[in-house]
């Protein structure tokens, strides 16, 4: 891992700070709501606001639909070409990144899962990083299924329940608070961010900073 002479060559190690893409900075929710609404104008939805899963599927599922193949077709939503190239941002969260990574002793990389069907989804994450945060951050995108095998200092994810190969990964889990994620109670020793606009995010990573 790099390390940074200080003052009195003290050596300062940097901070790793993992950054998640869909519900942490792209508005996944919102953009399939709207998506749905827009295909299945006569059929009941779950405003954001109400969302209470990681996974859209299993809160719809107890929708009574007029057509049932609504419950088996809407993941062709999240699963279409363009869904995530259009994905709109979250508020604040990209300069937020972007101020993070100007920040000394701090390295900022996305981390995010691709669709198990990923032919457009990886792809187009890469398009939104790009887009969003601008070509340079394409070198710092870091696609995998699998979290808890990548290195770093923290993990700033809507996910509440990471798991994978590792039982013990390196980071720290800060969870974002998103819409599947609001009512649930935080666990053991991880933190929550609620948004990028009120600045708690710089208190947080220069804590973080301090306890390296
Ligand atoms: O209902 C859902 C909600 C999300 N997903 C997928 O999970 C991953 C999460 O990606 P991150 O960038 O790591 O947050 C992504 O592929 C979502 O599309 C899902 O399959 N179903
Ligand atoms: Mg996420």
């Amino acid at each position: 891992m790099a390390a940074r002479r200080g003052i009195g060559s003290m050596a300062q190690r940097t901070l790793m700070v993992l950054i998640d893409l869909d519900e942490t900075l792209a508005a996944f929710e919102k953009h399939f709501m709207i998506k749905f609404r827009e295909k299945y104008p006569n059929e009941p939805y779950i405003p954001v606001e109400k969302r209470n899963t990681f996974y859209i599927a299993e809160q719809y599922d107890k929708l009574n639909f007029t057509d049932d193949s609504v419950r088996l077709e809407l993941k062709k939503i999240y699963r279409s070409e363009h869904f995530f190239r259009d994905l709109p941002e979250i508020e604040g969260g990209c300069d937020a990144v972007k101020e993070m990574a100007e920040m000394e002793g701090v390295e900022v990389f996305i981390c995010s899962s691709p669709l198990f069907q990923y032919k457009y989804s990886a792809p187009e994450k890469y398009e939104w990083v790009e887009k969003h945060l601008g070509p340079d951050w394409i070198n710092r995108l870091i696609l995998t299924r699998d979290k808890t095998m990548i290195n770093g200092d923290i993990l700033i994810d809507d996910k509440i329940h990471i798991t994978g190969a590792l039982h013990n990964p390196s980071w720290k889990h800060v969870v974002f608070t998103a819409p599947n994620n609001q009512n649930m109670k935080v666990k053991g020793d991880k933190l929550r961010l609620n948004n990028w606009t009120d600045g708690t995010w710089r208190t947080m990573i220069e804590d973080f900073k301090k306890r390296l």
